[in-house]
């Protein structure tokens, strides 16, 4: 069965998930994707073929939207490579999305080992989770 699937990634950390999901665009390609706006149209550059639903970007709101999606149950599981090594000026956003994750206790990777070992445990093979 189908899953949405937010995908986002901070600027440094965007050609890693843009080759992640490039690695698994088969595995992607029958599931929804969603992502923040920046994110999103880095994904579209490199994997043209997957549909990508695009929110805000997330300084001017797309992560908190990806969270109220989160809590409505639409979004399953969220793939989110952060910038260790960068200050954001959205922080306080960023850190209200990965404890939206841990509330509605969503799969969630925040490395591409983490994302890989997921979709090696099946994430995109399932039944959608119950929403939360
Ligand atoms: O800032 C983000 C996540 O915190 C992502 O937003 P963009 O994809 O628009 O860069």
């Amino acid at each position: 069965m189908p899953i949405t699937l937010a995908l986002v990634a901070h600027d440094r950390m965007k050609p890693a998930l843009a080759g992640w999901v490039a690695r698994h665009a088969a595995e992607l390609a029958p599931h929804a994707i969603v992502s923040t706006a920046t994110t999103g149209a880095t994904i579209r550059a490199q994997s043209p073929e997957l549909p990508i639903r695009a929110v805000k970007s997330g300084p001017l709101g797309g992560d908190q939207q990806i969270g109220g999606m989160i809590a409505e149950g639409e979004v399953h599981a969220l793939i989110f490579f952060p910038d260790p090594l960068t200050p954001q000026a959205h922080d306080v956003d960023v850190k209200a999305l990965l404890r939206i994750a841990l509330v509605y206790d969503i799969p969630a990777a925040f490395s591409p080992a983490t994302a890989d070992l997921l979709v090696k445990g099946g994430l995109l093979n399932g039944p959608a989770p119950a929403p939360g």
